[in-house]
């Protein structure tokens, strides 16, 4: 059997529906091998300021549905300095913290591995990010639940568009990942996905798109005309775009941005028990003397990948947009 540990807990960067589930699995699996579990609270933010509580059972009974997460996040800019770092490090090791499980994306891993460098306690990683932009995993947590609200919504606005005979710009998150425009996209059936994978040549997209637009129009195809855009994809804004597509095409058109809307909300399953898995799986490998390491799923299977490696491109994301850009043609 392995040492009984004290283990630290936190959720960092951009919150995701499944973060309470894998705190969830996190607390239940440690507390099973007799660990004592620390929720710091905010982020990095809560080690800095030696802002935790003690987990129990109770602590996490009737969180696995619920979206957002019990001990909050944060982005928290003192990690980019040393003194941030040697503070955070201090706190672990006043409160005798033997291993710290963050949950989190890829800048929160870099966090993690900055930490390293002034404390010597192991740090295991969970994938936790809407954005579905880390290597190692096939699927982040919260991924599932914010294509289901993107998807939602567009259907909505598809109604509406139909309704009026309108063409609209519907931008969705994903920081620099064009996956959730892309899946969102496929889903609602949207006559065009605009995010920087698919896009080579900006002035050359956008003139073939207006061409599109009015084509469609002329043609009578269907009345309506979505476009699901990922945010930062273009050089002009979500709003720009739909004033030039009526201004190309002579119909009306009109942006929507859906933004907060898809971090909130219950977790569908699929986030559920990927956070649940992957929170067993971190403590396994914990017990088993892991660190420096992100636990993923990959091809059906639970892996481990070095923290340096997480932010590199992603290849179930890679080889989804091999196949939209074939579809395509
Ligand atoms: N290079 C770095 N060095 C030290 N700490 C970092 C670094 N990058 C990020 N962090 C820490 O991790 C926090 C979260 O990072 P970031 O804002 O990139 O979100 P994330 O974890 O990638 O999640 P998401 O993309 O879902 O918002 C930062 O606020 C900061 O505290
Ligand atoms: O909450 P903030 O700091 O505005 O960050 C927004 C970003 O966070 C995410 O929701 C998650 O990374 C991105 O999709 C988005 O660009």
């Amino acid at each position: 059997m392995s040492h009984s540990k004290r283990i630290a807990v936190l959720t960092s960067g951009g919150d995701a529906p499944g973060m309470n589930a894998a705190i969830r699995a996190v607390t239940l699996s440690a507390l099973s091998h007799q660990h004592q579990v620390f929720g710091f609270l905010s982020g990095y933010n809560g080690l800095i300021n030696e802002h935790f509580t003690e987990l129990n059972a109770a602590s996490v009974t009737d969180i696995i549905h619920r979206g957002g997460t019990i001990l909050k996040s944060a982005r928290c800019p003192q990690m980019h300095h040393t003194d941030g770092l040697l503070q955070a490090a201090n706190s672990l090791r006043k409160c005798h913290i033997d291993a710290l499980v963050v949950i989190g994306g890829d800048g929160s891993f870099k966090g993690a591995q900055a930490l390293a460098e002034h404390w010597s306690g192991q740090i295991i990683g969970i994938p936790g990010t809407i954005d579905n932009d880390i290597n190692g995993s096939d699927e982040t947590i919260g991924f599932h639940t914010a294509i289901d609200t993107a998807l939602g919504c567009i259907d909505k606005i598809r109604d509406t568009a139909q309704a009026f005979e309108r063409t609209f710009v519907v931008e969705v998150m994903g920081r620099d990942c064009g996956i959730i425009a892309m899946e969102a996209g496929l889903a609602s059936g949207a006559e065009q996905i605009i995010c920087k994978e698919l896009i080579d040549d900006e002035p050359q997209f956008l003139q073939k798109l207006y061409e599109q637009v009015k084509a469609n129009i002329n043609n009578d195809a269907g009345h309506s005309y979505v476009l699901v855009m990922a945010e930062h994809s273009l050089s002009i804004s979500a709003e720009q775009l739909a004033a030039q597509l009526t201004e190309h095409s002579g119909v009306e058109s009109r942006s929507a941005i859906l933004g907060y809307v898809q971090r909130g909300g219950a977790p569908v399953a699929g986030d559920r028990i990927l956070a649940t898995q992957l929170g067993c799986s971190a403590i396994e490998h914990l017990n088993a003397g892991a660190d420096g390491v992100m636990v993923g799923v990959v091809n059906n299977q639970l892996k481990t990948l070095a923290f340096e490696h997480t932010s590199d491109t992603q290849q179930r994301n890679r080889d989804f947009v091999a196949r939209l850009k074939r579809f395509r043609r």
